[in-house]
């Protein structure tokens, strides 16, 4: 047996029993495990929908298919694993097509044991060197994009410049520093424009003195005032730049902003921005959404739905320094995927039909700004790819253009889906999801946020009543211990709407329990001993747990409960009433003979 692919798996797709068989025994006797086999094009679909293989075997003639037919398919469907073609006399030109067109190889028959063997090794031992190389990339890839995002995500000023002086690399951080020191300093090509500021006279023969010695300058601190007045301190430390032959082809410029922060504003805060919330969790948020606004990073905002994430985007914009520049936001679901392409890049006059005038997409409208990009995780193959180029380069080709653009546009985007799921699945680009997810700002469900449930009822409340005309004092507390007991799958959003329709159903000037949809009155569900008999005439709805009685009994007991009002039966169940029917009817109860 060859230790090199000791445990292969292989499919063998044959229609000619014999020869599955004997294929798979010779196999299996090299130690290849598990060597499976199909009889038909469908049953091969079927076997490479359950696992991966590490080699695919496959007469070219299968019935109303062909081997090629194979071929095309295990590629569309992203699977790289070599496929040998089996061959008879009259179809050894189709097979050297398959070769033309990504077969590993192919094997004429009638087929012997030692050419079978030795084109199985080889193409496993193949495709185990590619495999390790894709590693080896994805792993410089993944290397390279944690380094990025430390030198994107630090606090600290980091630039580095080339042996002209010429400015080669700068974070966020140096932007955003460079800037506030003066307007336009970040688009400097040389770093001289900043030594010829006072405070850094002395940076420039630092520079040169790291290069030319190649050892680093101890840290100082220097004073300096922003374009807006402020007084900053900064610690500047300067490294040389090796060339890794000895020399340094450069320098780098680590620049530490230790001014004593503005005494914070104390305690908890209530509100943020456009959110409400005092709870610890949202506490959280509002630190990271100050802490990263200001950088100018990338930021993938998850949260499930209703949580906030549009909010979340428009506190990251106030937060920057691009708040007075525009924030272009864009539903990539809500759009169809035929028109976000052209939607978010633009097109000329005449790039396909019906485009007849140029368009400004929304990422050129973003110019200066922020690009929202909300429901990331949706977005096809084709756009993940344009989208990553976009990150990449900062430059984009708007449709029928052949010469690209370069707009400043800061990137956030939302996902209420498990984007590292999507990736694991294949479904999202690995790459592209790091470039997102350079930081990540996540929104606590609602239920985690302990008492903000009843801060956003009272607001919503004080908003909603006087809208649809009426006076409601508050909420009652039978109310309110619903409202917290309440998972609130659908979050903020949920929450909201459930106020509003309280409102329209209140006759009084007290929000009550009554006024809450079923779903919030029938949850967390009392101790099945208590008899329904005892708690009759409870205004809360409640129930003993489906666990603890058969539906049919469940929903018997509700309409004795209810009076036979269906209404209030489906309520109490926590069902709505079209539900109620409908389970009438598929469990045969006959309510003429309950006695009400
Ligand atoms: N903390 C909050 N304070 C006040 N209003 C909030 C808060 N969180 C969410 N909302 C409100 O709830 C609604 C839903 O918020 P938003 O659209 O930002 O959620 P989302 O997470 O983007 O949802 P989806 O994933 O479904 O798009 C909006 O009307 C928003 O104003």
């Amino acid at each position: 047996m060859n230790d090199l692919e000791p445990t292969s798996a292989i499919l063998v797709i044959d229609d000619e029993e014999s020869l599955r068989n004997t294929f798979q025994f010779f196999l299996q006797n090299q130690g290849y495990a598990p060597v499976v086999t199909a009889a038909t094009f469908d049953q091969a679909l079927q076997e490479i929908g359950l696992r991966a293989f590490d080699l695919i075997i496959s007469d070219i003639v299968l019935g109303g298919h062909t081997g090629i037919d194979v071929l095309k398919r295990v590629r569309e469907m992203g699977m790289r694993c070599p496929v040998v073609m089996i061959t008879g006399y009259p179809t050894v030109e189709t097979a050297a097509e398959a070769v033309r067109l990504g077969a590993f190889d192919y094997i004429p028959k009638p087929v012997d044991k030692e050419t079978l063997l030795k084109t199985a090794r080889l193409a496993l031992r193949q495709y185990q060197l590619e495999r390790g190389q894709r590693r080896a990339e994805q792993e410089r890839e993944r290397y390279r994009a944690f380094l990025e995002t430390v030198f994107k995500s630090v606090t600290d000023a980091i630039l580095t410049v080339d042996r002209h002086l010429d400015i080669r690399e700068m974070n966020p951080a140096a932007r955003l520093l460079l800037t506030e020191l003066h307007p336009g300093l970040a688009d400097q090509r040389s770093i001289l424009s900043l030594c010829a500021r006072e405070e850094f006279a002395a940076l420039k023969k630092e520079l040169l003195q790291a290069m030319n010695s190649g050892q680093e300058n101890s840290p100082h601190l220097v004073e300096c005032r922003t374009d807006d007045r402020r007084k900053l301190v900064l610690s500047i430390a300067v490294a040389p730049l090796k060339d890794g032959v000895g020399g340094a082809e450069g320098a780098v410029l680590v620049i530490r902003d230790l001014t004593l922060p503005e005494p914070r504003q104390a305690g908890r805060r209530h509100r943020f921005h456009r959110f409400l919330g005092a709870s610890d969790a949202m506490q959280a948020v509002y630190t990271m959404i100050e802490n990263v606004g200001r950088v100018d990073l990338t930021v993938l905002i998850t949260g499930e739905s209703g949580t906030g994430k549009e909010l979340a985007a428009e506190a990251l914009h106030r937060e920057s320094h691009r708040k007075n520049r525009p924030l272009v936001k864009v539903d990539c679901t809500a759009i169809p995927e035929s028109l976000l392409e052209s939607e978010l890049f633009g097109h000329r006059k005449g790039s396909f039909t019906g485009a007849d005038r140029d368009r400004m997409g929304r990422i050129l409208q973003a110019d200066g700004g922020t690009l929202f990009l909300d429901e990331i995780g949706d977005i096809s193959p084709m756009m993940q790819l344009r989208l990553l180029r976009f990150l990449q380069e900062s430059t984009f080709y708007p449709v029928g253009q052949d010469t690209p653009l370069r707009v400043d546009v800061r990137v956030l985007a939302a996902t209420n889906v498990d984007l590292k799921e999507k990736v694991r699945a294949g479904a999202f680009r690995e790459d592209l999801y790091f470039r997102l997810r350079v930081i990540d700002v996540i929104l606590p469900p609602l239920r985690e946020r302990g008492n903000d449930v009843l801060l956003l009822a009272d607001h919503f409340l004080a908003n909603i009543a006087p809208k649809v005309g009426k006076h409601i004092g508050g909420i009652s507390d039978q109310a309110r211990q619903l409202l917290l007991a309440y998972p609130w799958p659908g979050n903020v959003r949920e929450l909201e709407h459930v106020i509003e329709r309280a409102c329209v159903l209140c006759q009084g000037t007290t929000l009550g329990a009554d006024q809450l949809p079923g779903e919030i009155v029938g949850y967390r569900l009392p101790a099945p001993e208590v008899a329904p008999v005892e708690r009759e005439g409870a205004s809360a709805a409640v129930l003993p747990a489906a666990a603890d009685l058969p539906p049919s009994e469940r929903i018997l007991q509700a309409l004795r409960r209810a009076g036979g009002n269906k209404a209030k039966a489906a309520r109490l169940l926590g069902i709505d009433r079209t539900t109620l029917y409908r389970k009438i009817r598929e469990l045969h109860l006959d309510l003429s003979q309950i006695d009400f």
